[in-house]
């Protein structure tokens, strides 16, 4: 279980939100909404652990992050607005680098099996500064289904996606849903989940 408790968060001189509390148990999902600089990102980073709140704390399983240490970080996978990967290697060797330095192996079959899921057949051995924004947005979310992960924090998931890796995005968020993981999403679009979602307004 995901619990925040009376998070706040300054920034330079601005309170971005404070007294804020939520609880995520298996299966649930938060989508963050709110206006460009209002602390979607944020707090996101925090539910991370990336960044410290100003006051509050969040819990995972019943115990502060602070005393999970690494150990928090092997039960989430955090997809943040930049694609995150290294423009000189392919997209099979990001993956492939990156599941390893997450401590998970993974062979090269079932990579191309992850790249050919994210319609990316045929690019697997193309350098990632060769790809197209959302291509790159597709490699990166494919981590989701390399790394098997109670928490799946995304930050804008949909954003530079096309309506058909939208939809794939949607049905992997929900399938996860329904294996009992828990999900904070933040987004400007529409999302249609077939899992109920609690939002939360941030900023408002
Ligand atoms: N490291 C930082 N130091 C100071 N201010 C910061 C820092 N990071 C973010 N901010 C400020 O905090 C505010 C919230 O930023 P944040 O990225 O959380 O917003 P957001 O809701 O995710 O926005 P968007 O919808 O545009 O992605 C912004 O005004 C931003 O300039």
């Amino acid at each position: 279980m995901l619990e925040v408790i009376n998070l706040q968060c300054v920034r330079g001189e601005r309170s971005l939100f404070d007294s804020l509390s939520f609880q995520l148990k298996a299966g649930e999902c938060l989508l963050l909404q709110g206006e460009n600089g209002s602390g979607k990102t944020s707090l996101l980073r925090m539910l991370v652990g990336l960044t410290p709140p100003t006051t509050g704390t969040v819990h995972w399983n019943g115990r502060p992050i602070k005393q999970w240490g690494d150990e928090y970080g092997r039960e989430l996978l955090y997809c943040g607005h930049s694609p995150g990967l290294k423009e000189d290697l392919s997209a099979t060797e990001n993956l492939t680098f990156g599941s390893a330095l997450a401590d998970i192996q993974v062979g090269s079959s079932t990579v191309y099996d992850v790249l050919h899921q994210a319609g990316l057949r045929g690019c697997e051995h193309l350098p990632v500064r060769a790809l197209s924004q959302g291509q790159k947005r597709r490699v990166n979310l494919a981590r989701l289904l390399l790394q098997k992960r109670a928490l799946w924090l995304l930050d804008e998931p949909l954003t530079a996606l096309d309506t058909k890796a939208s939809r794939w995005i949607v049905e992997l968020i929900d399938r996860h849903l329904g294996d009992g993981g828990i999900a904070v999403l933040t987004t400007h679009q529409d999302m249609k989940l077939a899992h109920a979602t609690q939002t939360i307004r941030v900023g408002a």
